[in-house]
């Protein structure tokens, strides 16, 4: 029986300057990024949200975790709940039943990367010691950070003509970076005037202090708006042990590759020249963008403002288009010795999800099996709980198994225009479900992208990943079926597929979507319901939207 721990939260704008550059930053009490929620396995958190924007809805995905018997609290806006209207309170309620590192933050339209995020630890019961030791515990939170606001992002996505986002300003380590202010001055794409101060307190550098011979436990999640990172610490190996809340069989990285929803847990020994302070930084991969922030690890007792005696950019970056190098990482990543799940040896089914980047009636979008999607009015939970059979399109199935056979991705679409739908994929209850994620071919040539996949509700087997078009009689002989790590966020790579398992076993609506929030915003995620008749009675707290208004 465990604790239940109580948290009061407000969230509201406020002006600050995480890079040096003022704007409007979401806080949660005050704080950018909100407070850590820390708790043991089984613990129950309770979380009493106060929406004080003044304008803006809202709703908190605990990212991570499964809401097993409160799917309502997933916190997805139109999926789970109808939004937190401006001064209303919505108390959230859920059990974290596993130990690791999670995260949580805004699921409401692109509202995340305005700043509602913060990461949540949970400890093993005493009972069950963690298989690696270490001194002491810290959070390492990566965020990508733009200066315009996220309604002029929207908006401009949902324009025609269509006005991409653009790669972001800077990168922030639990939310501080730098932006060159003199680039105000020079850059076109930046001219922008607003206050820009580079002695402002909000984006002094980031000091991790260590002590000499001590372990340290990063606790690195990334929650970037679009970016892939690469994190690494000068002169320093980082040993990884635990992926999304799984142990990781330990291995060794320089650079450790990080895709937004994921989380790692990396080991640090200050075990270097004790006499002098190192760069910590963090860079894009994956898009041709630099933004390199740099913080600093502290070896104590030397001062924390004292310079490392080499140039900042001496710490080793990959190239942004080695994929190689990310893939190698991915497939070295394991389920750790004697806390092996192994995948059921069989799945009931297969759905190929074709990831295509294509235009509804003009518009430019993401699509799923040519289908973009787009949520409905009234939250599916509710619809499908309370049986409103107009709510959203209950009668269109989506093209589970979409001929892709014959689709180039290697090429930009030769039709590109898609449809647009909030039909959802139904799931036997319990059955076993294998999902073929293949990337293809954008709308512009030679280039494809990197798209970080997060399922909400469950953890997946991650079975295999390859390069070009996943070939089932070929491919499916490299499936990891032995020690495959499970987790609930995985990256697709440019050109390549992703394969991965997993139990319908949690009755609710999921959704499974794109973590980089244009992509979401613009159509790329699907939905899963099963078990929706185990599903207890819903809480009148998510209703008031759409057909649940009274
Ligand atoms: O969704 C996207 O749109 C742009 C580009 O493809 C537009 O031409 C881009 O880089 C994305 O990730």
């Amino acid at each position: 029986q465990g604790k239940i721990r109580r948290f009061k939260w407000e969230v509201k704008y406020e002006f600050k300057s995480p890079d040096c550059f003022e704007k409007l930053v979401i806080t949660v009490n005050g704080k950018f990024p909100g407070p850590t929620i820390k708790a043991q396995q089984g613990d129950t958190i309770v979380v009493e949200l106060k929406n004080s924007f003044m304008t803006e809805n809202v709703a908190v995905h605990w990212h991570g975790i499964r809401q097993i018997g409160t799917p309502w609290f997933d916190g997805v806006e139109g999926v789970t709940q109808c939004p937190i209207l401006p001064g209303e309170v919505f108390t959230y309620q859920f059990v974290v039943d596993r130990p690791g590192t999670y995260m949580y933050h805004s699921h409401y339209g692109m509202q995340r990367e305005s700043g509602l995020i913060g990461m949540i630890q949970v400890s093993p019961p005493v009972t069950e010691p963690e298989p690696f030791t270490y001194d002491y515990d810290r959070n390492v939170l990566l965020t990508d950070w733009y200066h315009k606001s996220m309604s002029e992002k929207a908006t401009g996505l949902a324009s025609i003509p269509f006005k991409w986002v653009g790669e972001p300003q800077s990168l922030l380590i639990q939310g501080r970076g730098r932006f060159n202010c003199s680039n105000y001055q020079t850059t076109p794409p930046n001219l922008v005037s607003g206050v820009c101060n580079v002695s402002n307190a909000d984006c002094s550098r980031l000091i991790l202090t260590v002590i000499p011979g001590k372990t340290y436990r990063l606790r690195i999640g990334s929650l970037t708006a679009l970016s892939a990172l690469s994190f690494q610490i000068e002169g320093h190996n980082l040993t990884v042990v635990e992926a999304d809340g799984h142990y990781v069989e330990p291995f060794t990285v320089k650079n450790l590759f990080i895709y937004s929803g994921e989380t790692y847990s990396v080991l640090l020994k200050a075990d270097q020249n004790p006499r002098r302070n190192y760069w910590i930084t963090t860079s894009i991969v994956s898009r041709p963008a630099t933004t390199p922030p740099v913080a600093v690890l502290n070896y104590y007792p030397n001062h924390p403002r004292r310079r490392p005696p080499t140039p900042e950019s001496s710490n080793l970056l990959p190239e942004w288009n080695d994929t190689r190098s990310r893939l190698a990482q991915s497939l070295a990543i394991k389920a750790r010795r004697g806390f092996i799940h192994a995948p059921p040896e069989n799945s009931d089914k297969v759905i190929v999800l074709l990831n295509t980047q294509n235009e509804v009636n003009g518009y430019r979008r993401w699509s799923v099996n040519n289908v973009s999607y787009h949520h409905p009015k009234t939250p599916y939970l509710i619809a499908l709980k309370q049986n409103l059979t107009n709510a959203f399109d209950w009668r269109f199935t989506p093209p589970q198994n979409y001929d892709s056979r014959n689709y180039d991705i290697f090429a930009k679409p030769l039709n590109a225009n898609a449809t647009t739908s909030d039909g959802i994929y139904r799931l036997r209850f319990n059955s076993t479900v294998d999902v073929i994620l293949q990337n293809a071919n954008t709308m512009n040539a030679n280039n494809s992208e990197t798209h970080p996949w997060h399922l909400h509700g469950h953890d997946f087997w991650v079975l295999g990943y390859g390069e070009g078009k996943f070939n089932e009689s070929e491919d499916l002989k490299r499936y990891n079926r032995v020690d495959p790590i499970m987790k609930n966020t995985v990256a697709v790579q440019p050109f390549g597929w992703t394969a991965l398992r997993f139990r319908a076993d949690n009755p609710g609506v999921w959704s499974f979507h794109c973590h980089i929030e244009s992509h979401f915003f613009m159509g790329m995620g699907i939905v899963f319901e099963s078990g929706i008749d185990k599903v207890s009675s819903l809480p009148s707290s998510i209703m008031g939207c759409g057909q649940t208004k009274r």
